[in-house]
């Protein structure tokens, strides 16, 4: 699985990593990493995530607290990239099996730009939702600065009008309203000032005098301050020359202050150039909103998250660019329907609910929701929605910002799906089956029910896939899972846990449920044959039961019992199910102990190895020795390799014994080397597993190397196992061994596997007739003629014959008589240490 994951993992653009969260250290991470960090790719798997993330720990832990407090799922953090630049990441972190090792699983997300951006802008990054709504609020006082903007203009015509009656008054001298009248302009919320045809001051109202514009009027000629002010002085000209209306907005104070100016001819029936009206108008506050409206607006519009504004009754008001980008819907096509246009089918009405209720009570929701695009794709994406009151409390809209997480939420769920499932058969991983298998424990605790584990292994699938190859093999445990998953049902749990090895959980509420029907549906659905590409797979089911709470409480028990069940079952015959038994605990528990006396007895050296002669009944001397280990137990005494080969096998340690019994044995032949002429040579077996570790050439060069045992002298027995593999690599090996002089004999010869077509392929010098042919050999007629036949083949391809397991003078003249001259067995000399063998070479060989 994890090869998989590595492949979606380095060929991925994110930028990813996989952190030890103990240490901090970067265990892994991919090429777009590497990129975006600007580190070569063995350099940042060097380096721990403290030296990228500028937090100090005490930061992070905030980062954490607020993280967890604003219910997000990812972190914001500080991250240093090689150029020294500092970047602003989103950090998106799961725990994840990898390697054996429980790890951080990190996507990093660089949004540097995107803050820098919205900080330019407005301040942004601080909270996009009180910006929004702020926006909001703008929006509303656009409509009253409107208002506001008429009022002022109303204002101004009024205050004009009312200025031209005074004057009206005034030259016809009206003396009994002027009072009135001068009361008004004195106290309009504008500055007047009246001036001659050349712009110099004639009157001037209070707020003139008192603002500032007493700055201007000090001056006395309101054209010589305009000239300092105004940059388009061609249209002030020609406003004052063709005695038209003009207004302007002149930007004092160093652009703190903003005049809206208005000037007006005065004509008088005296003259055509009677003078000027100005009036001033403190448009600051105006000017400053329609900054903000224009910055809260770009904002709007250049957000990258989606932002929709419904009113109260859920009806849309305004989206933004960003809105359109991820739902394909144009704001005429979304605005004034509901939100519910996006979920087009989509059964959101719970949530819907849901989300109403949080508004009303916390005026905010935020949470992840699936909706439609307009194309009909389903997309998936992280919305936060808040409520605006108005003054008396009442909702008055509704903000929602989101941004599409489509992406994300596949390569989540693309990982989730690695995580828990096996890539082949598509059932649930061991991963997942051990939190199923916990989860189901906890509720039958709870409810006082029962909890069922099956544990199968396939019987003779190692055959299938040794003869036919492992895609057959493969073939073969994806039809197991479609018949298991076609035979139980779809609320058990049915797993791979890995190899040949399948568990089925089965939860009921009581205990008396047929088990035995059950285990005996699965046998017989996996007894079928399968069909695969070329051939039939024959393979059988060995199950293990156990069952909560009668044979333990926790996960760990049961599955131990559960697998030593299925070895009984295996022991059995196989074919069988087989429920658990104190009985096999203890064999379980002997089973462990071996096994960690084993482990023990390779670090003290506790073997030894012991000689059997093959003799030579022609010529009547020990033609060669074979190697035999023996296990000096320090309690148990001299084991036979019966006891712990097959474990030692299993456990992955027969190599090591291998290569002990190897060097042993090729010093001791090299000293009969130098004590007799005809010095028998020596034979040591040689495991399939060990035939195929690396080194395993160089290991047998060093031990005839160490020991000056001429090649020609050694025999290695394997077994028709590793002729199987038939790949590059054992043809070459065994090439390479056959060169420098070594030869190679087939052990149990005649049990294996049927083709013969390797003897001729390789090099192969001796045959071992296995001794259940000898046995039996002066009255079994089959075995005779197995054995003559096995003779034959041996002459025809020159291969020389050895008889095995001769007991009895009888079996070892049939076979004489059968032209099989060498024969190894009790009859003539069991396994006997180094000191005795040499003694019976004294007797039978030559001396030099
Ligand atoms: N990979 C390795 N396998 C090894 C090594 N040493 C031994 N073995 C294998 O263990 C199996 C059991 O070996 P052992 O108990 O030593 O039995 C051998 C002989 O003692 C036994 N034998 C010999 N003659 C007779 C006889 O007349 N009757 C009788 N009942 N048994 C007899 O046969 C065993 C040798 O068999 P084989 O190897 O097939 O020639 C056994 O399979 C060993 O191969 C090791 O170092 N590495």
């Amino acid at each position: 699985a994890n090869t998989q994951f590595d492949k979606i993992f380095e060929d991925h653009t994110a930028v990813m990593l996989l952190i030890d969260p103990m240490s901090g250290d970067i265990v892994k991470a991919n090429d777009a990493a590497a990129n975006f960090y600007g580190y070569p790719l063995d350099a940042l798997e060097n380096k721990s995530i403290q030296e990228i993330n500028l937090f100090t720990k005490e930061q992070v832990a905030e980062e954490r607290k607020n993280a967890k407090l604003q219910k997000r799922n990812y972190f914001i953090f500080r991250h240093q990239i090689a150029s020294g630049e500092v970047k602003t990441v989103e950090v998106y972190s799961v725990p994840l099996e990898y390697a054996g090792r429980t790890l951080l699983f990190s996507i990093i997300q660089d949004i540097s730009e995107q803050r820098q951006y919205q900080s330019d802008i407005w301040q942004y990054q601080e909270n996009l939702e009180e910006m929004v709504d702020e926006q909001l609020s703008t929006i509303n006082a656009k409509n009253n600065k409107i208002h506001a903007i008429y009022l002022t203009g109303i204002t101004t015509l009024v205050t004009v009008a009312l200025f031209l009656v005074y004057l009206l008054r005034i030259t016809r001298n009206a003396e009994k309203r002027s009072f009135e009248l001068s009361q008004i302009v004195e106290q309009s919320p504008s500055a007047i000032i009246t001036t001659d045809h050349n712009g110099n001051i004639l009157y001037q109202n209070n707020h003139s005098m008192r603002t500032l514009f007493a700055n201007i009027s000090k001056n006395k000629n309101v054209f010589a301050v305009l000239e300092t002010l105004v940059n388009d002085q061609t249209r002030l000209n020609n406003a004052i020359k063709q005695r038209q209306p003009w207004v302007y907005d002149l930007s004092v104070n160093q652009g703190h202050t903003f005049l809206r100016v208005h000037l007006y001819p005065i004509n008088s029936k005296q003259s055509s150039k009677s003078g000027y009206v100005f009036i001033l108008d403190d448009i600051t506050k105006q000017k400053q909103d329609e900054k903000q409206l224009r910055l809260t607006s770009t904002v709007f519009q250049t957000a990258t998250e989606a932002v929709m504004i419904c009113d109260k009754h859920y009806k849309i008001q305004a989206v933004n660019e960003a809105f359109t980008k991820i739902t394909g819907f144009d704001s005429h096509e979304v605005l004034n329907q509901t939100p519910e246009i996006l979920s087009a089918g989509l059964k959101n009405e719970s949530i819907y609910k849901n989300i109403q209720h949080q508004l009303d009570e916390n005026n905010q929701w935020q949470g992840e929701i699936s909706n439609r695009r307009k194309s009909g794709e389903i997309y998936y994406e992280w919305l936060s929605i808040t409520a605006l009151r108005d003054n008396s409390g009442e909702i008055d809209a509704f903000v929602a910002l989101f941004s599409d997480i489509t992406k994300r939420k596949k390569a989540e769920s693309k990982i989730y799906q690695q995580a828990n499932y096996d890539s082949l058969t598509g059932l649930a991983n061991r991963n997942l089956f051990l939190d199923r298998f916990e989860q189901a424990l906890n509720k039958a605790e709870r409810d006082h029910s029962y909890v069922t584990l099956l544990f199968i292994d396939l019987d003779g699938f190692k055959h299938v896939n040794d003869t036919l190859g492992h895609s057959q093999g493969d073939l073969l445990l994806k039809q197991t899972a479609q018949r298991l998953s076609a035979t139980l049902r779809k609320s058990d749990t049915i797993t791979r846990l890995g190899g040949d090895e399948f568990a089925v959980l089965i939860s009921t509420e009581k205990c008396d449920f047929n088990i035995r029907k059950v285990a005996g549906k699965i046998q017989t659905a996996i007894a079928r044959p399968f069909e695969l590409e070329n051939a039939q797979g024959f393979v059988s089911a060995s199950i293990g039961i156990t069952s909560y709470p009668n044979d333990g409480k926790d996960v760990e028990t049961l599955m131990r019992k559960a697998d030593s069940a299925m070895y009984k079952a295996k022991a059995n015959g196989k074919n069988n199910f087989q429920f658990f038994t104190a009985e096999m605990d203890e064999k379980a528990l002997k089973r462990r102990a071996l096994e960690s006396e084993l482990r023990l007895a390779i670090e003290k050296q506790q073997f030894i190895v012991h000689y059997q002669a093959i003799f030579d009944t022609e010529k009547n001397h020990i033609y060669a020795s074979e190697a035999l280990v023996r296990w000096q137990h320090p309690e148990k005494g001299l084991l036979s390799p019966f006891h712990f080969i097959e474990l030692a096998e299993e456990l992955g340690l027969i190599a090591d014994i291998g290569e002990f019994v190897l060097n042993t044995a090729c010093d001791c032949a090299a000293s009969w080397h130098k004590s007799f002429d005809n010095a028998p040579s020596i034979s040591v077996n040689i495991s399939s597993m060990q035939f195929q570790r690396d080194g395993f050439l160089e290991s047998i060069e060093n031990a005839l190397n160490k020991s000056g045992l001429p090649a020609e002298k050694l025999i290695l027995e394997i077994t028709e196992s590793v002729f199987i593999e038939n790949d590059q690599k054992t043809i070459t090996q065994l090439t390479k061994l056959a060169d420098s002089g070594i030869k190679i004999a087939i052990d149990d010869f005649g049990t294996g596997y049927s083709s013969l077509s390797y003897l001729k392929k390789f090099p192969v010098n001796k045959l071992k007739i296995d001794r259940s042919f000898i046995s039996d050999i002066e009255h079994n007629h089959e075995n005779q003629a197995l054995t003559k036949a096995i003779i034959a083949m041996g002459q025809s391809l020159k291969l020389e014959v050895i008889a095995e397991g001769v007991e009895t003078r009888d079996q070892m003249q049939w076979l004489k008589d059968s032209e099989c001259a060498l024969i190894q067995g009790y009859w003539f000399a069991k396994p006997s240490d180094h000191e005795d063998f040499k003694t019976l070479l004294f007797k039978h060989n030559l001396r030099r």
